[in-house]
């Protein structure tokens, strides 16, 4: 198994939003036995991007996460939030966080939670008033902001759980598994907020193992594989890379249909033939590897003896 492996060309800030060193956490299992979950991650992530990290389940994503904001205590190795310790309860006014599972005060509604959310970190009322309107709009979840919580479905709980980490406004936001338990309609108002955020010059790390997500909304993904992380990249750098061929369609001299696989040095030759019989070209489409292929070849390279 090898090292991480960082694809040329990024720079940038030298401190970055997140800035994580050796980390190692190891837990102890069933009976004492130890359990490497992450195993000396080193991973810098820039003011402003959208980050995603992808792996399969148990890969180490959600301990990453709880260790950036010292919800668990490393084996060793530290995390820099902004250029300053993320042990130091500081930090965490500049962070938004979504737990994988969020679970709420579920005898209070919406509105009521956020206030309690809004006051431990000390909002000011008007603020406080301003951004709990904005931010329920945002998930939309304005119509149902004073119903209580429990009656809620998973997927409204799930945009509670994002509109609680935007409340103070924050300039990270730290997302465990943002589009879990999601509707189609509820996983493209998820992304929509994170395009937003990127907008606004906000820096996002989210968790995932949907590589889709990653490809809508990413500017960089690290892959991580049992505790390793094995890539960092720009998600269009994966995307562009490797042309495999084209699929080209067209409409042949008596009308028909005809679709072919065409190799990436012989499109002109292609081309011309398919004009010498008097067809018409419909439609030319690279084939490339996506994100899901570029996953899999990943894992598999790892899991390969
Ligand atoms: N408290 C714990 N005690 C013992 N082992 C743990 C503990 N928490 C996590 N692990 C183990 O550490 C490894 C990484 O778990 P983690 O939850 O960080 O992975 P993940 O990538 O977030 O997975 P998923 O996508 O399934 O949520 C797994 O083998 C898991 O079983």
């Amino acid at each position: 198994m090898g090292g991480c492996f960082y694809v040329q060309g990024e720079g940038g800030d030298v401190q970055g939003a997140i800035a994580i060193q050796n980390l190692c956490k190891t837990y102890r299992g069933k009976r004492g036995k130890r359990v490497t979950a992450l195993a000396d991650l080193n991973l810098q992530v820039e003011v402003g991007q959208v980050f995603g990290f992808l792996g399969p389940n148990g890969a180490g994503k959600s301990t990453t996460i709880k260790l950036l904001l010292d919800l668990i205590r490393p084996t060793s190795g530290v995390c820099r939030l902004f250029g300053a310790d993320s042990r130091d309860p500081a930090t965490r006014q500049r962070i938004g966080y979504l737990p994988e599972n969020p679970s709420f005060y579920d005898y209070l509604s919406a509105e009521e939670y956020l206030s309690f959310v809004g006051s431990a970190f000390r909002l000011d009322r008007s603020i406080m008033a301003a951004r709990k309107g904005e931010v329920l709009k945002q998930l939309g979840l304005w119509d149902v902001r004073k119903r209580a919580i429990r009656t809620y479905s998973k997927g409204m709980v799930q945009r509670l759980g994002i509109a609680q980490a935007l409340l103070h406004d924050p300039d990270l936001l730290i997302f465990d598994e943002p589009m879990s338990g999601l509707d189609p309609l509820g996983r493209a108002l998820v992304k929509s907020v994170i395009r937003e955020l990127r907008q606004l010059g906000k820096t996002v790390f989210f968790s995932t193992h949907i590589t889709a997500d990653v490809e809508a909304v990413c500017d960089r993904v690290g892959i991580l594989v049992g505790g390793h992380l094995r890539v960092v990249t720009d998600v269009n750098k994966i995307l562009t890379r490797g042309l495999q061929g084209y699929v080209v369609e067209v409409i042949t001299d008596g009308g028909a249909v005809s679709i072919a696989e065409v190799g990436k040095d012989d499109l002109q030759k292609e081309l011309n033939r398919f004009w010498s019989e008097g067809s018409r070209i419909e439609r030319i489409e690279p084939i490339r590897p996506d994100m899901e292929s570029y996953f899999l070849s990943v894992v598999q390279q790892v899991e390969a003896p």
